[in-house]
């Protein structure tokens, strides 16, 4: 009895034996039970708001050592819980994981604690808090507890492909019930609590819970019951993976001796789905997995799976200017720190992330069972390429084109009107989940080579990632794309020149003589805006995305701020231009993009407003 006892309530050992002399006394076990002292009690602690807690596309990224102070993390969280309303939380089945970055740990303690507080039910939680942020989607949409129990939310650890580190970027959002990203609504009012919070509530007594260990914690609040699951971070994720591919076609195509794979999660936490996923599920060899042990630190490295930061792919694939590597691996892929973002690399090729989505939609309905029945639609975001558009026109498909940032996408998919989506920022994805998912993308790329060699891995050449993409170009004509980041500039020159291009705009006429004198060899510009979406599904007006410059031969210019930076200003600038003609597909892009270059370089006067003289990033 007394062991039962302990265990039960090992947390509040004074007023557990005091009570447990009363049913001593009264002879009666029963009554003890039935009146147990609770495990922990809420607190109130009271606190005064933190400034610039908006969360931005992605919910709120900042440096560890602003997340770090007292109370920064905490105000967050109970904004958060008052804007969802007790409704949402009371009682819920919350989900927090994440990354695994610097800091993840002691924040899913903390909110561990204002969940118990707060009136939360169930906490679930990966094992060693890591979870891919498409993995949390997964879970949400899918998991069910053993008791029944479905998630209600989720709160997501991650500053996704910022790097980590206690002098870099921790970061936080929330997650609805459909498994996709608070819509602005919800961060609105989370916002608006932010600037007038006064106190917030947080279990006392509530041990650190072990999130090393698989199993279920039980304890007792004032209001009840409150357990904290911890589960392993792949078996959900790949059950619905499984549900979407044919699993043994493409463990046939990675058996296959003309093949070769290559997979590098830099450091990020798809390290940990990628070995199940890919090693013990796929047949995969382990040599194929490149940093694909979590770190809280990304190694030191920037977690964005692009030509200049995954680096080590890059060399790998035999793409790096300094280094030659012999005999590239036939497929490459890379992830961002929370599994969400994928770059595919052919032997020597890279494919754009505006092609890839492409080529995934023109090849889904033979490739991938998934969407066999065919496709509901597609979208794209706006700076993404119109390569997607062509497909779209070709199958007859419902098509949209949505402003930057995943949740646009989720609208459309929970009304049907989507089944696959893509953005240039290396974010590609469907309507199993509602966020963009890495390993979803590699594996739809190993199911088209699977389809496209199944009479020949046998005998017979391999279709190589590179022929499938010029096939498709061959087919559907070329979108030459380009993208330069000028990160961390003047957050005042980067207003000025993005101020400057909007007053251009005002004549159609003054833009063109001005290209004229930069380019003679540049068609001319027939429209400039900026970018205003209505989503066809709640008629929610988005204005402000993205400067325009559209051209006679389909070439566009497009000028944004970056929403995810944690420091200064990021300018992108997207360069796109289509041909069609068959002789003129086979150009190095930077080169065939050059006019166009130069004309938004000069046009947005660049190097005048940030005194870059060169992007940081160029892909
Ligand atoms: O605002 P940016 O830095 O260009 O980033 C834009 C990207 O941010 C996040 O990753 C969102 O999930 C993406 O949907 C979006 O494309
Ligand atoms: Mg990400």
């Amino acid at each position: 009895m007394d062991s039962q006892v302990d265990s039960e309530n090992a947390y509040n050992s004074e007023s557990l034996s005091s009570k447990l002399h009363t049913s001593i006394t009264h002879s009666s076990f029963q009554i003890f039970r039935l009146k147990k002292m609770a495990n922990f009690k809420v607190s109130r602690v009271g606190t005064t708001p933190f400034e610039g807690q908006k969360p931005g596309t992605s919910g709120l990224r900042k440096k560890v050592k602003v997340f770090i102070q007292p109370h920064y993390l905490q105000n967050f969280v109970q904004a958060t819980f008052n804007a969802l309303g007790a409704g949402r939380v009371e009682g819920a089945t919350l989900v927090v994981s994440g990354d695994g970055r610097y800091y993840s740990k002691d924040a899913i303690q903390i909110i561990t604690k204002m969940a118990a507080a707060n009136g939360v039910r169930r906490v679930w939680i990966g094992q060693n808090g890591l979870l891919s942020t498409p993995a949390v989607s997964a879970v949400v949409r899918e998991r069910v507890g053993a008791d029944g129990s479905k998630a209600t939310g989720a709160f997501i650890l991650t500053a996704s492909h910022n790097p980590g580190g206690p002098h870099e970027d921790f970061g936080i959002k929330y997650n609805m019930e459909n498994g996709g990203p608070a819509p602005e609504g919800i961060t609105n009012k989370i916002y608006e609590n932010t600037t007038t919070i006064k106190e917030y509530l947080i279990a006392e007594g509530l041990p650190d819970v072990d999130i090393s260990t698989i199993g279920v914690s039980s304890f007792e609040g004032p209001k009840g019951k409150f357990d904290v699951d911890v589960f392993d971070s792949t078996s959900d994720y790949l059950k619905l993976l499984k549900s979407i591919f044919d699993f043994p076609a493409i463990q046939k195509l990675l058996s296959s001796p003309k093949f070769s794979f290559c997979y590098d999660a830099l450091h990020g936490v798809a390290g940990v789905h990628a070995k199940r996923i890919f090693v013990e599920e796929l047949g995969a060899n382990e040599s194929s997995l490149v940093n694909c042990v979590p770190k809280e630190d990304f190694g030191g490295g920037h977690p964005d799976p692009n030509l200049t930061y995954a680096k080590e792919l890059v060399a790998r694939m035999g793409l790096s200017k300094t280094h030659s590597e012999p005999n590239p691996p036939e497929f490459g892929a890379a992830a961002d720190g929370d599994g969400d973002r994928n770059m595919v690399l052919g032997k020597r090729f890279f494919v754009t992330p505006s092609d890839s989505v492409a080529i995934i939609a023109a090849n889904a309905v033979q490739a991938i069972p998934y969407f066999s029945g065919g496709l509901k639609g597609v979208a794209r975001s706006m700076p993404t390429s119109a390569a997607l558009d062509i497909v779209a026109k070709h199958l007859n498909l419902k098509f949209f084109e949505v402003p930057t940032g995943w949740k646009f996408f989720g609208n459309l998919m929970d009304a049907g009107m989507c089944s696959i989506c893509g953005e240039e920022s290396f974010g590609t994805g469907s309507d199993h989940i509602r966020e963009k998912d890495g390993i979803w993308a590699v594996l739809a790329w190993l199911s088209i080579l699977a389809y496209k060699n199944k009479d020949n891995l046998g005998e017979g050449n391999l279709v190589s990632v590179e022929d499938i993409v010029r096939q498709h170009w061959a087919t559907h004509g070329r979108h030459y794309y380009t993208r330069y980041d000028y990160e961390n500039v003047n957050a005042d020159g980067a207003k000025d020149l993005m101020a400057h291009l909007v007053k251009l705009q005002s004549s159609i006429d003054e833009v063109n003589t001005l290209i004229k004198g930069i380019r003679s060899d540049v068609s001319n510009v027939v429209h400039a805006d900026e970018f205003e979406y209505k989503d066809p599904v709640d008629g929610s007006v988005s204005k402000h995305q993205g400067i325009r410059y559209l051209f006679e031969d389909g070439s566009r210019l497009v000028f944004r701020l970056s929403g995810t930076g944690s420091e200064g200003a990021t300018i992108r600038l997207y360069i796109e231009q289509y041909e069609k003609d068959s002789y003129k597909i086979g150009r190095d892009s930077q080169e065939a993009l050059a006019p166009l270059v130069e004309v938004a370089l000069k046009l947005s006067k660049m190097q005048e407003y940030t005194s870059r003289s060169a992007p940081t990033v160029i892909t």
